[in-house]
């Protein structure tokens, strides 16, 4: 009886043990969600690019937007910081989270999402008469920072961060615009990083560069992501194949699939999905 009584005690310690095993795995997957997409559906007058789009974006992680021309990956894209506010025909209904917070929310400032939510473009956007310090810390001085010495030091980590501080340390006074097209790419990542964001936005980062700047690129996201969340629009799938955790098919302004890179690549669930990866349309 008593023997009883004590393996009862065990399997229920053991039980209470599993349930919050449970609990905190749950926990540790509920706080990697960085950002969320509910119910996104954004519309240009009253064509619809994204239709009632949900989606996670985790921490830590790259994800990818794929899908063929005009199907909404780059509408999507912008949403998550405010970037259709200055396009006056986009109207957005729907939700985007950043932990947890509305980003549309009235009260939210749209200038502080974009603090936190970089954004690096398809083409470099240095500013190609600034000098390449200057180009770094543009988006500090916007703030009213002067501080030399905090300057200086933002300046060296975030083109260290951009793997493109060796190469440019001699010459910081030089004109962003005498950079190589790979080169002017990694400073716009860098500026995007001297703000501190917590999240970067890409929208086709590669497509101007040779084939030696986009490996780069690549090995940069891939460093990135072991700190920041990042979003990446790619119309090379062994690019999206290559550098994200997740990936995301939209077609015709729908969220077709969604989930691990691996799996999505390897074994697509929808139909859509396995013929634009194999090529068959796009
Ligand atoms: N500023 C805008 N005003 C009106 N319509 C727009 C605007 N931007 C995009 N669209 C339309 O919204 C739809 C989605 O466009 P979007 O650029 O998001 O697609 P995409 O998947 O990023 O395409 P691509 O791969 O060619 O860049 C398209 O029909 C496009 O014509």
């Amino acid at each position: 009886m008593e023997n009883k009584v004590k393996t009862e005690n065990i399997k229920s310690s053991a039980m209470t043990t599993t349930n919050e095993i449970e609990t905190t795995v749950e926990k540790k997957e509920t706080s990697r969600v960085r950002m969320e997409a509910k119910n996104l559906t954004i519309k240009y007058g009253t064509n619809v690019a994204v239709r009632n789009l949900s989606m996670p974006i985790y921490n830590e992680k790259v994800t990818a937007l794929v899908g063929p021309s005009g199907c909404g990956k780059t509408t999507f894209l912008r949403s998550l910081n405010r970037m259709h506010d200055l396009t006056k025909s986009a109207h957005i209904t729907g939700e985007v989270l950043l932990d947890g917070n509305d980003i549309y929310d009235p009260k939210v400032n749209p200038v502080t999402i974009r603090r936190k939510i970089g954004m690096v473009f398809q083409k470099p956007t240095p500013f190609p008469t600034m000098s390449i310090y200057d180009n770094v810390v543009a988006g500090l001085k916007l703030v009213g920072i002067r501080d030399r010495k905090l300057l200086n030091e933002v300046c060296e980590i975030a083109l260290t961060q951009a793997a493109l501080f060796d190469e440019v340390k001699d010459r910081l006074n030089a004109p962003g615009g005498s950079l190589s097209g790979g080169q002017q790419q990694r400073l716009s990542i860098a500026r995007a990083l001297a703000i501190k964001p917590e999240v970067i936005l890409m929208d086709e980062p590669t497509s101007s560069l040779d084939p030696k700047s986009t490996m780069k690129i690549e090995d940069l996201i891939v460093e990135l992501k072991k700190k920041y969340s990042i979003v990446i629009v790619t119309h090379n799938l062994a690019q999206a194949a290559r550098i994200s955790d997740y990936s995301a098919f939209m077609y015709l302004g729908d969220l077709v699939e969604y989930g691990k890179t691996k799996k999505m690549f390897q074994n697509p669930e929808d139909k859509r999905t396995e013929e634009y990866l194999t090529g068959k349309f796009g």
